[in-house]
């Protein structure tokens, strides 16, 4: 009997505009400002009995290509976009289990106030939140908070980690039993401590003015792949997630993550890592092949596109390149090992850009053909599971929520019921 796995969510673009100049769209992109896209995603995943839904987040408009906002803002890619934090309350309101994970910069928020947004939605949704903690990688949204230039890759993997301390300590400076509720006494202040947290990069004296979340810290994410990523997540995260494209890249991280976090005296099983996949799904197999040829050659034909959105994750404007000339080793300071993954699929611009692939994208099917691949490819890996993302339309949401997941669960390779209330408990069953 095969090992269960864990489904997430990961809602790229997140709260920004979804389905635009796209058939399946329906109304969405003109109603992309309100939370109901999103709270339909979130009670279909509930049905399928996902873990988690995970929302991207970035802070800047970028102009990364062709030195100008113009492409990015006439195709509404990654501008406009809302806060996400708003929808977490929603989500929460809209679903009894699911867990709803933001996403969080170590760079740009001051740790004191995110320990007690967090803190506050955990309470609020009975324990159901997490944080997905990015450095943030753009110049444009380092210049959005009164910087010049953005802090140094390295460096901002260490604020990261002293970050996760600070509000990991501040979580902890209420006693799970200081609310009391007896008498006159409502809480015991001897369970309520300062922290006094004196670091390199923060300070704060603390306590929270808040009381403990009820899952004693949210679920703690990070997506990082560079080797400072890797370490920074190996510490403290409850979740990996990563991006690759090829079984062999997916075990060798895999290995690689479980050898850090022993490293860190921790049991590798509390650290679940989770592969991005976008399967394309139909009701025959020829149908569904039909789908993704014609999803490739779009690809294909639309290479600026993919060199756009690398562009804004890297902060290198692809534009400037001859598409066919061979590409040389590049750097960055934004996301490395994201470009170095991007480099990796081709000797030119041009190929790579016809190649891409961000995450698992070759399982094409019916529901129970992909369900099969999808099993036979975790065995492989040896766990933990899948983050599907595509493009979201209510369509793609059923397709996995209503077509793929119960095929799955009819293998007996995902849950079809919650075991628990909260979301790590959920996370750490299996
Ligand atoms: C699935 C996935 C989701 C991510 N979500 C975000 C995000 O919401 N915001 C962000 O700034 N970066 C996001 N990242 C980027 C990572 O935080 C990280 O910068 C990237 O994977 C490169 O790793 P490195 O910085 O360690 O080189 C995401 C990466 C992956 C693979």
């Amino acid at each position: 009997m095969q090992q269960p796995f864990h489904l997430g969510w990961f809602l790229g673009n997140s709260f920004g505009v979804h389905g635009w100049n796209q058939q399946w769209g329906g109304t969405s992109a003109r109603d992309w400002s309100l939370p109901d896209l999103h709270i339909d995603l979130a009670r279909s995943l509930e049905r399928a009995c996902f873990d988690f839904l995970l929302m991207e987040d970035s802070v800047f408009v970028p102009d990364n290509y062709g030195a100008s906002m113009e492409f990015y803002l006439a195709r509404a890619l990654r501008a406009p976009k809302n806060d996400p934090l708003p929808l977490v309350p929603l989500i929460a309101q809209a679903t009894t289990h699911l867990g709803i994970v933001p996403t969080i910069s170590t760079s740009f928020y001051p740790p004191y106030l995110l320990a007690r947004l967090m803190a506050t939605l955990d309470l609020m949704s009975k324990g159901r939140v997490g944080c997905n903690f990015v450095t943030s990688t753009a110049a444009r949204a380092a210049q959005n908070f009164g910087l010049d230039a953005h802090i140094e890759h390295d460096t901002r993997y260490e604020m990261a980690e002293e970050f996760v301390d600070l509000v990991t300590q501040l979580w902890a400076s209420w006693d799970a039993d200081a609310v009391v509720m007896e008498g006159d006494v409502f809480t015991d202040h001897t369970k309520v401590r300062p922290i006094d947290f004196k670091g390199h990069f923060f300070t704060s004296r603390g306590p929270l003015n808040t009381a403990r979340p009820p899952q004693g810290r949210p679920v703690l994410v990070q997506a990082g792949s560079s080797p400072q990523g890797r370490h920074f997540a190996s510490r403290d995260m409850d979740c990996v997630i990563a991006a690759y494209s090829t079984v062999p890249d997916m075990k060798a991280f895999r290995a690689d993550m479980r050898e850090r976090v022993a490293a860190r005296g921790r049991d590798p099983d509390g650290c679940k890592i989770l592969f991005v996949a976008s399967p394309t799904l139909g009701e025959t197999t020829a149908e569904a092949q039909d789908r993704h040829a014609r999803k490739q050659a779009h690809r294909a034909a639309a290479a600026e596109v993919t060199l756009a959105g690398m562009a804004s994750l890297t902060d290198i404007d692809f534009s400037t390149f001859d598409l066919d000339a061979p590409i040389a080793e590049l750097t960055t300071n934004g996301q490395q090992g994201t470009l170095r993954h991007f480099l990796k699929q081709g000797a030119t611009l041009r190929e790579i850009a016809r190649n891409y692939r961000y995450g698992v994208d070759d399982l094409v099917g019916s529901p129970d053909h992909v369900a099969g691949q999808m099993a036979d490819m975790m065995q492989e890996v040896g766990g933990d599971g899948f983050m599907f993302t595509g493009p979201l339309t209510r369509r793609y949401v059923a397709e996995i929520a209503d077509g793929l997941v119960p095929a799955l669960q009819k293998r007996g390779v995902v849950r079809t019921a919650y075991a628990h209330p909260q979301f790590r408990d959920n996370l750490l069953e299996f």
